[in-house]
């Protein structure tokens, strides 16, 4: 009782007692310690069931009850993910957010179950429909057009052929061989004065020197460089030349998607930019169709189109799946960038990382170009291309079976540049089972295993697991040998391992098999045509890497300097 009656009268009580916002304050902090040391016994009890074959995830602890994890996500993503994954050693660890849990799964052998999982289990189907309304700003359409998006979706198939990868592989690699001594189209010592430059030049603000080498913006080069051979392939070369800014609206588009994807994107300058350019972007792809389903319709678009007959057949085929499912205007064309981005923002941006992976090393550069000389190389018979450069030969077929150094210095790449998150919701409960080697390796005691309840979303880290130690080790070292080993005919051979860049199961990349061909293609021949220095000192420093999600973006663009190999 004497304890009670020195706290009435102690004034800070008795100030709390009779201010109204200091109590609410006090009331809050007061429930705040409160949830953290529940939260933490919870986790703490969870953390220790080390001995039982069956676990409940460890629930990270948290300090303000609803909002749960929510602050450190969006402070830091993969941080919060290291962090909790640190302090557990677990397979999976779960993490309230809001009324929801999230379990962050960050074990290869636990991935893998999740890939062979049916879509009546484990679906990206809400994921999907929120990704196509917040970035892409589809109206609810994909969610509401549920037919006509899956004849749309089916048809992606086609992209697995071997119908489409051949034409599509062999359209590239005949355009890259006269096309790589073009990245910089200039012939050495000649004035450029009124010669227009080639989009491609103009993004990467192209600079010619007296000495004939070349400096350059190197990631605006490239990215736009690829985009503009592949795009041309994919949708015909009318697409580009109607809309000439279509490839800045989305390279802008892309560095400001990040923002769509919270309540910010109206107010930042990224942002209201990535608006502009989705805008223009959804014009173009509905433009284009409405020109194609005319011609497909036997009658004759626009003069503007041309005859749009050099459009590859997976394209033709999405024109027809739409008109014939009755697709809304808006499902159309939203759908359609979203596929123009997709088929350019993970291979331009790995191989331009790749590339500066690769120049600055000069063995690893010297022993990837020994590896490739037999498969691309100056066209032996001297032939030259359209500006009178050197043309290449490249055999595809050697390069992609016999370079398992270029192969594997492709998933190194990829390793330390995409960061993408997997999320998958959680439709019927799903029991997930550590492997034993993974275990081991995450020094548990035994496999533990995991039910995942229903209405719940897993989140695989695969960014986090990229770079832990456990699964790659020394993860912040470009080591591309970490991908080779010895194939069933005693040769080396590269193998993506437990690298699932290309996501898994429904809805894993329809455009792998081309994409690996396609960087192949493209970082062998500009290694085999151009030589790349800095533009100040001695080394290429590579530049900082930028938001998290998908594969990166350089923090700032880098000047490099480019010589010609070949005259
Ligand atoms: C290095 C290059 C590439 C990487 C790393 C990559 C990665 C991915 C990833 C992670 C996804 C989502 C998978 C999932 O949700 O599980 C995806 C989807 C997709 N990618 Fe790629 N991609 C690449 C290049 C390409 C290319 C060149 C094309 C087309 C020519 C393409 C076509 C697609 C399509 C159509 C989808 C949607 C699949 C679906 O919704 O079912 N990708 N890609």
């Amino acid at each position: 009782m004497g304890f009670l009656r020195s706290l009435q009268h102690n004034s800070y009580v008795e100030g709390v007692l009779t201010s109204l916002p200091v109590s609410l304050f006090s009331a809050l902090i007061l429930t705040c310690i409160i949830t953290r040391i529940v939260t933490g016994m919870r986790s703490t009890i969870a953390q220790n069931q080390v001995d039982s074959v069956s676990k409940t995830p460890n629930r990270i602890s948290y300090w303000i009850p609803w909002v749960g994890s929510a602050l450190s996500f969006a402070r830091d993503i993969e941080g919060t993910i290291r962090n909790g994954r640190d302090a557990s050693g677990d397979g999976i660890i779960s993490y309230r957010i809001g009324s929801s849990t999230y379990y962050v799964v960050n074990m290869p052998s636990l991935v893998q179950q999740i890939f062979a999982q049916k879509s009546a289990t484990l679906s990206k189907q809400k994921v999907l429909e929120w990704f196509m309304k917040t970035a892409f700003d589809d109206k609810h359409a994909t969610r509401d057009e549920h037919a006509a998006f899956h004849s749309h979706h089916t048809a992606l198939n086609l992209m697995l052929k071997e119908d489409f990868i051949n034409e599509a592989t062999n359209k590239t690699a005949r355009t890259v061989e006269r096309e790589a001594a073009r990245l910089i189209t200039s012939a050495p010592q000649t004035t450029l004065e009124g010669k227009p430059l080639e989009p491609w030049e103009e993004a990467g603000k192209v600079a010619f020197n007296a000495d004939g080498t070349f400096d350059a913006n190197f990631y605006q080069l490239i990215v736009h460089y690829m985009g503009q051979i592949v795009i041309d392939m994919l949708w015909g070369k009318a697409l580009i030349q109607n809309y000439p800014n279509l490839q800045s609206d989305m390279w802008d588009f892309d560095e400001g998607v990040h923002h769509m994807l919270t309540p910010l994107a109206k107010i930042t300058v990224n942002g209201r930019r990535a608006i502009a350019c989705r805008t223009r972007l959804t014009e173009a792809m509905h433009a284009w169709h409405e020109a194609v389903a005319t011609t497909q319709h036997g009658e004759v678009p626009a003069k503007k189109w041309g005859a749009l007959d050099d459009i590859s057949q997976v394209m033709q085929d999405r024109v027809k799946v739409w008109v014939d499912s009755k697709a809304s205007e808006t499902l159309q064309k939203t759908n359609d960038v979203s596929v123009l981005w997709g088929v350019n923002v993970n291979s331009n941006k790995n191989v331009f990382w790749m590339l500066l992976q690769i120049y600055s090393r000069s063995e690893l550069l010297s022993d990837i170009r020994e590896e490739i000389a037999p498969y691309v190389g100056v066209s032996p018979a001297g032939e030259r291309g359209p500006d009178g450069f050197p043309k290449l030969d490249i055999d595809v077929d050697g390069l992609c079976k016999h370079c398992p150094l270029l192969k594997a210095s492709f998933y190194e790449t990829m390793r330390i540049n995409m960061s993408g998150l997997g999320i998958r919701q959680v439709i019927k409960d799903v029991a997930l089972k550590e492997s034993a080697t993974d275990a081991s390796q995450f020094g548990k005691k035994r496999p533990q295993s995991y039910t995942i309840p229903a209405g719940t979303t897993l989140v695989l880290a695969n960014g986090t697991m990229q770079m832990d130690q456990r699964i790659f080790a020394n993860p912040e070292e470009f080591m591309p040998e970490r991908f080779i080993e010895e194939g069933s005919d005693a040769r080396p051979k590269a193998t993506m391992k437990n690298l699932h860049t290309f996501g898994g199961g429904l809805y894993k990349c329809k455009g792998r098999y081309f994409a690996e061909k396609e960087v192949l293609i493209f970082a062998s021949s500009l290694l085999v045509m151009w030589d790349l220095a800095p533009t100040q000192g001695e080394e290429i420093a590579i530049p900082k890497m930028g938001y998290a999600g998908a594969s990166r973006s350089p923090l700032k663009d880098i000047r490099v300097r480019l010589a010609r190999r070949y005259n």
